[in-house]
């Protein structure tokens, strides 16, 4: 992540005794990570992650927030928000919201085989359905809306070839929108940034997954699309991995089987969630924030995926 608000020990044990966590005795600024101010702290009664939020309000981050309670609840792996003595779990720190969650073992596997893709597809699956009863319908806050807006925005940094990319699958995803095969996709509370590094593994093991702060109500599908367009790829073309895909596509469908309507929608659905995350890289790329520390993402990345959605069919979802 960057570090855009930094958070000394001094600031950090002036902060602290409002929860029941004792002293702080260290404080580590994470660089993974592009949105918040992301620290590893360690207290006298253990390890934990704050973050500062950065541009999410106090308005928006309940339904984050109060998402990961109730997943973690319901034994979905993912990080405990911490509440203070008065049961708070977001509380102001240099002026900006700021939270304190459990803090996961494991680490990212940035060269997933099948077997890992099978257990991120099983417990999205799980997540899904845990979240159903969620009471929150905050939308994905980075859904076609803001698409829309940011079109226009990084349009003028592009290349002809690429600004005719972008028109054209934005029509393409603004007609899809409209189909009635879209419109009765299974929706509910979604991830919407599982990546490779927003999981952890204990050897083959998922040990849990984070970073839920692009969360929203969407369609499940798109969640499963924006997770094989990270897990199933070739990393340097952005082709599909099929026995990657079909990995994670089966672990889903043990748990939680595929409608008609998505197995129509599938391949529209990874068009737009490459479409999404060219689009975020291209605004950060071009519009960046001032930051201690900021290792930008490659928008030409996801351009790259959007290309071979279009060009190649993934494998169905059957
Ligand atoms: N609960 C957690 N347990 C362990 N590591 C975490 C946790 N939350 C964040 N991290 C670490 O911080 C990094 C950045 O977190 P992330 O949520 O991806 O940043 P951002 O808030 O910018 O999206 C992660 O890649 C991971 O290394
Ligand atoms: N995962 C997305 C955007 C957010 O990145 P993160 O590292 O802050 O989770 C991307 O790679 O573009």
């Amino acid at each position: 992540m960057a570090v855009f608000t930094p958070v000394s020990l001094e600031d950090l044990n002036r902060w602290l005794p409002q929860f029941s966590l004792g002293k702080a005795l260290a404080i580590k600024g994470i660089s993974a990570g592009i949105e918040n101010s992301n620290f590893f702290i360690t207290t006298e009664t253990g390890e934990y992650v704050l973050t500062v939020f950065e541009k999410l309000s106090f308005e928006e981050l309940p339904f984050y927030l109060e998402l990961m309670r109730h997943l973690a609840k319901r034994d979905v792996a993912v990080p405990a928000p911490i509440a203070n003595r008065q049961g708070a779990i977001i509380n102001a720190l240099h002026d900006k919201p700021a939270a304190i969650v459990t803090k996961l073992s494991g680490a990212s596997q940035m060269s997933p085989a099948p077997i890992h893709c099978a257990e991120v597809g099983a417990m999205l699956a799980k997540m899904h359905l845990a979240a159903q009863d969620f009471a929150i319908k905050q939308p994905n806050l980075r859904g076609i809306t803001w698409w829309r807006q940011t079109t226009p925005i990084v349009l003028p940094y592009l290349s002809e070839d690429a600004q005719q990319l972008l028109r054209t699958e934005m029509q393409f995803q603004e007609d899809f929108a409209l189909t009635t095969t879209y419109q009765n996709l299974p929706r509910g509370p979604v991830h919407a940034d599982l990546f490779r590094n927003n999981v952890m593994f204990d050897g083959d093991h998922l040990s849990g997954f984070f970073d839920f702060y692009f969360a929203g109500y969407d369609t499940w599908l798109f969640d499963l699309a924006v997770t094989v367009n990270d897990w199933c790829i070739n990393l340097d073309t952005g082709e599909l991995d099929n026995d990657r895909v079909n990995a994670m596509i089966d672990a889903y469908r043990a748990i939680q089987p595929f409608s008609a309507d998505e197995q129509l929608a599938w391949q529209p659905m990874l068009r737009a969630a490459a479409l999404r995350f060219w689009l975020s890289r291209l605004y950060d790329f071009y519009l960046p924030r001032e930051a201690e520390m900021l290792t930008p993402h490659d928008p030409t990345h996801f351009e790259r995926i959007l290309r071979q959605r279009i060009a190649h069919l993934a494998p169905a979802l059957i």
